[in-house]
């Protein structure tokens, strides 16, 4: 017998005698005994037992059924919803300290020097949209666009996936539940409930998304849309339909999402959005966008930020002369803008204090580091190591960012948008003003640069045209949302301006990427009105309007022409890239106005 032990489970009672239990079943009583076992022991003198064993909390927290009150209706929920309910413990909306402690424990996750949650992601370190799949069924088919991006899944299909999912989480101890919101506005937020095996999937989904209070907790219910995250476990390859052993699929009819094969967390909260891109306009007829927005302190004027992976919605959405709105996912309403999710997840390559304050500074106690390398000794994240992959990143609470604005939705429509691009050739000027044609022009056509790491694959910056700067998560056809937004931008008269944050005056020579100060000017341009007032010339073949001042930018930057040095070479990369657009274009050409299809570059 071990030490301290006196052979009665009396003494067992003993910490706990103010808590009162609910009857559990014997299976879950002896599990209980057995981890109490290890806390009790030895037990020689209650007073000398830590502190915190002697709080009356402490059986609560050890019984994974009081989490966020996962009671009576709950458990039935589980079980039906196929949950060994007897054999796993649920842990819902569990404390950020457990998940760290778990994540430290289980997953080989570290604290940073500054308080983050260092997590790696395995193998996959972007997402796979090549193993993005829709299922095609009866209640969504006709709406779903399915071009290039939408790959089809059928139920069945579906079906198998969704049961290897729940089978695989039913082998883990520790399975994680988070229920929280995806849409800042009342009327049009979703419930969303994420079941996971890792912590680090939990503490993820409880940043990215809104986060319940306990009382919102306490009523949540049903959910209205469900992610089965089982990436640790992969597809079978085997199953019809699938091509790899990664699988991530949306099932519109049922409402749920199946991870498999990946543990890159970002599929999650792309996922989100790929249910709100879908449900915004089809159910709500609310447009709904890829895109940071955020707010003047003085002016109360909202800017919507449009851009690929890698352009700058996050960064430059983190202003210190504005309040953030949100860094990704919005949708303009008719009554303003809000935003869908809870928390950020900025990249962190090369990112330093001096450059990017705001995002440092958010890295801290309850932030999750993700495939981040650490210096071993000190536990600091070293930010310019890429050799796990480029596309590092931190995930926080929105509230991390000290000009965040809580509750993050306005009741104002924008007065500009800024569309980012990330030109890889070095054409495009940092800045012009679009008229409404260009706007709908370049929103169809999105094109930017892919950035290394965001995709699987992707391993230089690859030119693309992303429609509607969000092609990996479209679900309509791109013109029903290009037509909402036109008619939006005229009925508030919102200016819009085309920003590339890419390579100016040519990737190859002189060429580099815009420094951010002088996209942070112009930026600051737009917002103080200068850029409004400014005086323009016309930039050739795009037939764009550039300013000939912007305060704080070298003017030989301002206009690709001046900045290349090679002027041949220029013209060659204005042809090629015009040449580019005109084909992409083609796709969209019979479902926009004329006026629209001439506001591109005319080759
Ligand atoms: N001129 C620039 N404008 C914006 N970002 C820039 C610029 N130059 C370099 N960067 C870097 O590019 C990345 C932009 O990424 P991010 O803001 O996360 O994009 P998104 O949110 O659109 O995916 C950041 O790492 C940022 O430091
Ligand atoms: C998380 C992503 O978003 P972004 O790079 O736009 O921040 C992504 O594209 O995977
Ligand atoms: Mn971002």
């Amino acid at each position: 017998m071990l030490p301290g032990w006196r052979g009665s489970i009396k003494h067992l009672r003993f910490p706990f005698a103010s808590y009162s239990r609910p009857s559990i079943s014997p299976a879950r009583a002896s599990r209980l005994l057995s981890s109490f076992s290890t806390m009790v022991l030895p037990p020689p003198d209650p007073p000398t037992l830590p502190p915190h064993i002697l709080h009356k909390n402490y059986a609560q927290a050890h019984d994974s059924e009081q989490f966020g009150n996962l009671i009576g209706r709950d458990l039935d929920y589980f079980s039906q919803a196929g949950f060994d309910m007897d054999r796993i413990q649920i842990k819902r909306n569990a404390p950020v300290a457990l998940l760290y402690e778990d994540a430290i424990r289980n997953e080989g996750a570290i604290i940073s020097s500054s308080g983050a949650l260092i997590n790696f992601s395995g193998k996959k370190t972007g997402r796979s949209p090549k193993d993005k799949r829709i299922v095609f069924e009866d209640t969504s088919k006709n709406d779903i666009w399915w071009g290039s991006v939408n790959i089809k899944m059928d139920e069945h299909t579906f079906e198998i996936n969704r049961e290897r999912a729940i089978d695989y989480l039913n082998t883990r101890d520790n399975v994680y539940v988070f229920d929280g919101y995806a849409g800042w506005d009342p009327k049009y937020r979703i419930k969303v409930r994420v079941i996971c095996a890792r912590a680090y999937h939990a503490l993820f989904m409880n940043n990215m998304l809104i986060r319940p209070t306990e009382e919102q907790l306490a009523e949540f219910g049903e959910p209205d849309f469900i992610i089965y995250n089982a990436g640790q476990f992969p597809a079978n390859r085997f199953t019809k339909g699938m091509s790899s052993t990664t699988s991530v699929e949306i099932n519109f009819k049922r409402m749920e999402m199946v991870i498999l094969g990946t543990e890159y967390a970002g599929e999650m909260k792309k996922g989100v959005f790929s249910v709100m891109h879908y449900l915004q306009p089809v159910k709500f007829g609310q447009l709904s966008l890829h895109s940071s927005a955020n707010v003047g302190i003085e002016n109360n004027d909202v800017t919507l930020f449009f851009g690929l992976s890698g352009t700058g919605k996050t960064t430059l959405s983190a202003d210190p002369n504005r309040l953030l709105i949100g860094d990704d996912e919005h949708v303009w309403s008719d009554s303003g803008v809000f935003n869908i999710e809870g928390g950020c997840y900025a990249k962190c390559i090369n990112l330093s204090a001096e450059k990017e304050p705001e995002i440092y500074n958010a890295i801290r106690f309850g932030s999750i580091l993700e495939n981040v390398v650490y210096n071993p000794l000190s536990r600091f994240p070293d930010y310019d190591d890429v050799s796990i992959t480029e596309n590092t990143r931190c995930a926080y609470p929105i509230e991390f960012i000290p000009n965040a604005k809580i509750p993050c939705v306005v009741d104002r429509q924008p007065s500009n948008i800024i569309m980012l691009t990330c030109d890889a050739f070095g054409v495009l000027p940092p800045v012009s003003k679009l008229t409404p044609e260009q706007a709908s022009y370049h929103f169809l056509a999105g094109y930017t640069s892919k950035t290394p790491g965001t995709e699987d694959g992707v391993l230089e910056p690859i030119p693309t045209f992303s429609t509607c700067y969000s092609a990996p998560f479209i679900v309509l056809h791109p013109g029903r949302y290009a037509e909402m937004l036109a008619e939006r931008m005229s009925k508030h008269k919102v200016d819009c301006w085309l920003i590339n944050t890419g390579w100016t005056g040519g990737k190859y020579g002189t060429g580099k990427r815009c420094p951010l100060k002088y996209t942070r000017a112009i930026v600051d341009a737009v917002h103080n009105g200068s850029l409004a007032k400014a005086e323009f010339e016309n930039f050739g073949t795009f037939n764009l309007s550039i300013p000939t001042h912007v305060e704080g930018v070298p003017k030989e930057v301002l206009n690709p022409h001046t900045a290349w040095a090679d002027k041949e070479a220029f013209q060659r990369e204005v042809r090629k890239l015009a040449g580019m657009f005109a084909k992409a274009f083609a796709l969209y050409e019979k479902d926009v106005e004329p006026k629209v299809r001439m506001a591109g570059p005319q080759v």
